[in-house]
């Protein structure tokens, strides 16, 4: 069993986070309960600040909170010191809301809306990261209206190809993020960026891709994105004073799963923007890059009800619990693989093989396929490991199922920071129109 940050199994035999018995914690909060380790959060954090810090380069780290966004991460990622990477109204108003410094938080997206574009202009954040050529126009558009000037970068993509799942790889060519550098995209959105009054390019940004164990391709990027920054220079005098690595550096979700330290990817961007320039006769670019899942990915862990179970014999036996596919969808999405236990009988062998099944009416809703247990009963726990990022940023409500709550464990306390739904807010936004409303069927 790999236990994650502070997590251990207390001498009742159940498993205890951030010093707390989760036993305890189903008992207060109820189940499903994503629980958060605060100080794994924060180790992760200090991690990469460290790392940069070692490198003698300016930097910024900034939390890409799409990973989990919730005002009080947010607070965690001021105290820490960290820029926040934003990529929605929702998100950027969740950090607003946590008071979050605005001059770092940094706009990303690949198809902003006008209204989330003034919002933000207003706010007056920090940079906005532009994806395309019509976000160029618009941006400056909008901003004009504004009188005001607005830093940017550009979202390049450097035709680097991650190896990780499809669906979460994007800096290859055929992607839907940003300006191609390959093809000369990206060159061509500098020179219309340059024309454009109320835009301050600061440099530029590439993303390779999420979950990544090696250093190879954040190598590539460097290597690309230096290339041009040089080429840009001769070519058109811009210098960039920044450059922009993404996120994407991986987690251990199961056995076999092999992230590096985060100051070895720290350390590998670090040096090749070093060694690319060596030779430069102008002013390192302050290198920034975004985490997301290595933030929170393995500071979270799902506590969930067992309850039905079905046994097919000769075939599996399904475990059910009290949540799911839509808590979290990663399993039906990707193919995603989870390690769990049971939480209130830690110290006891396996003894079955089971699957463990979710409540939706769905037969895809499959948390996962083939897990050791002790003979699980109606009632015990059963803790997923791994869950901080991109679960309950990614949960629905589908079949009406409410989210769960979050609560931050840390040094024997519990701390709510987002609240069970309740039924109520469940219809809290369905309206019968009036004519309706004569149905027999809604009184
Ligand atoms: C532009 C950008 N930056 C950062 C991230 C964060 O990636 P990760 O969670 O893999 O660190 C993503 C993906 O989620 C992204 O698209
Ligand atoms: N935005 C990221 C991927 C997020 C993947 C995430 N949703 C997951 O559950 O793994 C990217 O484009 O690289």
């Amino acid at each position: 069993m790999y236990l994650h940050g502070t997590s251990k199994i207390n001498a009742n035999g159940h498993l205890e986070i951030g010093g707390k018995d989760v036993t305890d914690l189903a008992k207060e909060f109820g189940t499903p309960l994503y629980i958060v380790d605060e100080a794994l959060v924060r180790q992760r954090a200090s991690e990469y600040v460290e790392a940069f810090k070692a490198s003698g380069l300016k930097f910024q780290v900034a939390y890409a909170s799409k990973a989990f966004s919730v005002m009080a991460m947010c607070a965690i990622a001021e105290q820490e010191g960290l820029s926040l990477d934003v990529v929605s109204d929702g998100e950027l108003f969740t950090a607003l809301q946590a008071g979050f410094p605005v001059e770092r938080i940094h706009f990303h997206g690949n198809n902003k809306t006008p209204d989330e574009i003034n919002m933000a202009l207003d706010a007056g954040i920090g940079c906005f990261v532009v994806d395309n050529f019509d976000e160029l126009a618009l941006l400056n558009a909008l901003a004009g209206d504004k009188g005001k000037k607005v830093n940017i970068l550009l979202r390049i993509t450097p035709g680097v190809e991650a190896h990780t799942h499809d669906y979460i790889s994007t800096g290859q060519q055929d992607s839907k993020f940003g300006f191609d550098l390959g093809n000369g995209a990206a060159k061509q959105a500098i020179e219309e960026a340059l024309k454009l009054d109320n835009l301050v390019i600061l440099g530029v940004h590439s993303h390779i891709g999420s979950q990544i164990f090696e250093v190879e391709g954040f190598r590539m990027a460097v290597d690309k994105v230096a290339q041009f920054a040089v080429s840009i220079r001769e070519e058109l005098n811009l210098t960039f004073k920044v450059i922009n690595l993404g996120g994407g550096f991986g987690i251990r979700y199961v056995e076999g799963d092999t992230p590096l330290p985060v100051s070895e990817y720290v350390g590998a961007i670090t040096d090749a923007i070093k060694t690319n320039f060596a030779n430069a006769d102008f002013p390192l670019p302050e290198i920034w890059v975004e985490p997301g899942r290595s933030m929170v990915g393995d500071a979270g862990t799902t506590l969930y009800t067992v309850g039905t179970s079905k046994n097919i014999p000769g075939v599996r036996k399904y475990l059910a619990v009290d949540g799911g596919m839509t808590d979290n969808p990663r399993p039906a999405l990707y193919q995603s693989r989870y390690e769990a236990i049971l939480a209130n009988r830690a110290n006891e062998s396996a003894e079955e093989t089971v699957s463990i099944a979710g409540k939706c009416c769905e037969s895809g809703d499959m948390l996962i396929w083939d897990l050791e247990l002790p003979k699980a009963e109606s009632g015990d726990l059963l803790a997923v490991f791994c869950t901080g990022a991109y679960n309950y940023a990614m949960a629905s409500n589908y079949n009406r199922i409410r989210r769960p709550a979050v609560v931050f464990v840390k040094d024997g306390e519990a701390d709510l920071v987002v609240k069970r739904e309740s039924l109520d807010n469940i219809v809290c936004n369905d309206v019968i129109p009036a004519r309706l409303q004569k149905s027999p069927l809604a009184k």
